[in-house]
């Protein structure tokens, strides 16, 4: 038990699914695990493990940002022993060729700062996906010819960002999309020895403001999940 998991230790699986929203973790479980049982409902931030295909695996949200996920990715990795942690999350498209549905696998990250940042002092640390887990869901997506890109992305710390400035900058430096958690889970991954990947999927649209019809969000969320879970064990 840490400050925010309320978990036992073994409750955690080793392989663990990431995303922000508590209730996306609580639907991820229940539709795709076997027998899932909550482990952890401190302030709502819902975590369930339980087996794909016969292996353990947690899925635990993270809230929004990069405090929040540094706070359960430390305690994920460093006191429950995590080891392979996914990122499963939405994020804004930055580019016309990345459409809304599609998934972006999150090849490196650029952060103005992050909960890491003051360690790295004048260096700007480049935080980057485990490469045999980036290889397996690439692969795992083209197998279900689901259209995805790889490559870098934007890791915010403001969602109602106003600094057009910025937009245009990472758009011209091929940029996908952007959203507010990768970069700090790459950078404690790579710290504590873990691998780590974030698998996107694109719900709204930056530069044509479109966005998911909720009905459709379950569906393509589906799919990254299903991306997930293959890539993990494909390497594990
Ligand atoms: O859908 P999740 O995983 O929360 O990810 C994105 O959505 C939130 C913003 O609405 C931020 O957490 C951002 O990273
Ligand atoms: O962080 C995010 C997530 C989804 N869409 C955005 O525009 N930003």
């Amino acid at each position: 038990m840490t400050v925010h998991i309320g978990a036992k230790p073994g409750d955690i699986a080793e392989t663990v699914l990431l995303p922000g929203d508590p209730y996306r973790a609580r639907w991820a479980a229940q539709t795709f695990l076997e027998n899932p049982v909550l482990v952890n409902e401190v302030r709502g931030m819902l975590g369930y493990t339980g087996t794909w295909k016969g292996q353990r695996v947690t899925i635990h949200g993270t809230g929004m940002g990069m405090p929040s996920m540094s706070i359960y990715a430390n305690e994920l990795i460093r006191d429950f022993g995590a080891k392979t942690l996914i990122r499963i999350g939405s994020a804004g498209a930055l580019q016309h060729r990345v459409k809304v549905r599609d998934i972006v696998l999150a090849q490196a990250t650029t952060t103005l700062g992050s909960p890491s940042r003051s360690i790295f002092k004048e260096l700007n640390f480049a935080p980057v996906a485990d490469f045999g887990l980036l290889a397996a869901a690439h692969a795992a997506a083209t197998a279900r010819a689901i259209p995805t890109h790889v490559g870098g992305i934007y890791s915010s710390d403001t969602f109602y960002d106003e600094r057009q400035d910025l937009s245009d900058q990472l758009q011209r430096h091929n940029c996908l999309c952007v959203e507010m958690e990768a970069a700090e889970l790459y950078t404690l991954a790579a710290r504590h020895g873990a691998r780590a990947l974030a698998i996107l999927t694109i719900s709204d649209h930056i530069l044509t403001q479109e966005a998911l019809p909720a009905a459709d969000r379950e569906r393509s969320f589906g799919d990254m999940v299903q991306i997930a879970l293959e890539a993990a064990f494909t390497t594990a």
